[in-house]
């Protein structure tokens, strides 16, 4: 079971005792795992997710010429709805909808791979509703990271370096509506993995996902099934020995886990940790990327390098520069690992 860490300590702004609490549980979160619960009952009402995925269900539930307005290929590949099976992983169709959204940019052209504009629903209040969100993962997103620099023991000219580096996040939300008709029963190997294996590529990734159970699942390497809840999952990761543990929906909470950029802060410290999701039944997911900024330029941060005590060995990146190697040059970008997915 991942850990719960609770936000509430984060919110204020004075260094207390639990504050600092919080900030080593973390530190040991992304050390252990890369993933956790965060426990946001502090910071958002949970009826407001809930009205988000309410919204969703009005446009998802809409004729699909409605939901054509907004299709991807309108714009510039990335950004607006992917219909029903436009995505194959693993030579299968995958069985979800989806609506993408990037942070507007200036001069937007939608020639330009991840530069054009976002397409909003028609759906009333849709938009307003979810730009609340946006802002809300926003802010959360500092304060997680304000958290995890302090649980660094990154002194204050380090944290202010850190925080040029994500106050303009090149944020992503993705809405997933996943449609299970007619399909079998998982069967107890891959068939049925509608989201391949994958790294999230940024900084933090906030999963809010509505209670359906056992889509997301996490691969621990190197622990032995004794350890964990296995439920039957495949044991295997490339060569790599672990299990796959199930990240279980926990009301009031988001699933949190760190993204590749955090790999190179933390000279390797930190890993960005393989995740997939199977298809169970029907289930709205709303994961929010947040990202650095486009132009950050990403590099071992001294307060790793003072816990490992070596050297830089991570390349540093141009965030922007890694995004668009991963995502530029293929627009049919959710094809699971390597395939250019987000
Ligand atoms: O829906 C989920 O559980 C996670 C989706 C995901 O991993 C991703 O979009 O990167
Ligand atoms: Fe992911």
């Amino acid at each position: 079971m991942l850990p719960v860490i609770d936000v509430a300590p984060l919110l204020g702004d004075s260094p207390t005792e639990l504050r600092a609490k919080t900030c080593a549980v973390l530190h040991s979160a992304c050390l252990e795992y890369g993933f956790f619960y965060l426990n946001i009952s502090a910071f958002v009402d949970a009826s407001e997710p809930e009205g988000l995925a309410a919204l969703a269900h009005q446009f998802f539930d809409l004729p699909q010429d409605e939901k054509e307005k907004i299709a991807l290929r309108n714009q510039d590949g990335a950004r607006g709805y992917a219909r029903l099976k436009e995505n194959v992983t693993m030579g299968k169709a995958d069985n979800h909808e989806g609506i993408d959204f990037y942070r507007p940019v200036e001069n937007p052209d939608k020639t330009r791979p991840l530069w054009g504009e976002n397409q909003w629903p028609a759906v009333p209040g849709f938009r307003q509703k979810y730009g609340i969100w946006v802002e809300k993962m926003k802010r959360l997103g500092m304060i997680v990271m304000r958290g995890m620099a302090d649980g660094l023991g990154m002194t204050a000219d380090e944290w202010e370096d850190l925080r040029k580096q994500i106050d303009d996040s090149f944020w992503v939300m993705r809405l997933i509506f996943f449609l299970l008709v007619g399909y079998p029963p998982l069967p107890a190997d891959h068939d049925g993995v509608s989201c391949g294996a994958h790294r999230d590529y940024g900084c933090l990734t906030f999963l809010w996902t509505d209670p359906t159970r056992d889509a997301l699942q996490v691969f621990m390497s190197g622990a032995s099934p004794a350890e964990s809840d296995t439920s039957g999952l495949p044991q295997e990761q490339g060569g790599e020995q672990g299990v796959w543990i199930t990240a279980n929906p926990i009301p009031g909470c988001v699933v949190c886990n760190i993204g590749e950029m955090w790999d190179i802060w933390t000279n390797g410290l930190y890993r960005a940790t393989l995740h997939q999701v199977v298809h169970r039944s029907n289930n709205y997911r709303i994961p929010f990327f947040f990202e650095p900024n486009f132009d950050a330029h990403v590099r071992p941060l001294d307060a790793a390098l003072r816990i490992q005590k070596k050297p830089p060995e991570k390349k540093p990146v141009i965030y922007g520069e890694f995004l668009m190697a991963k995502v530029g040059g293929n627009f049919d970008f959710k094809k699971g690992e390597g395939g250019g997915r987000y």
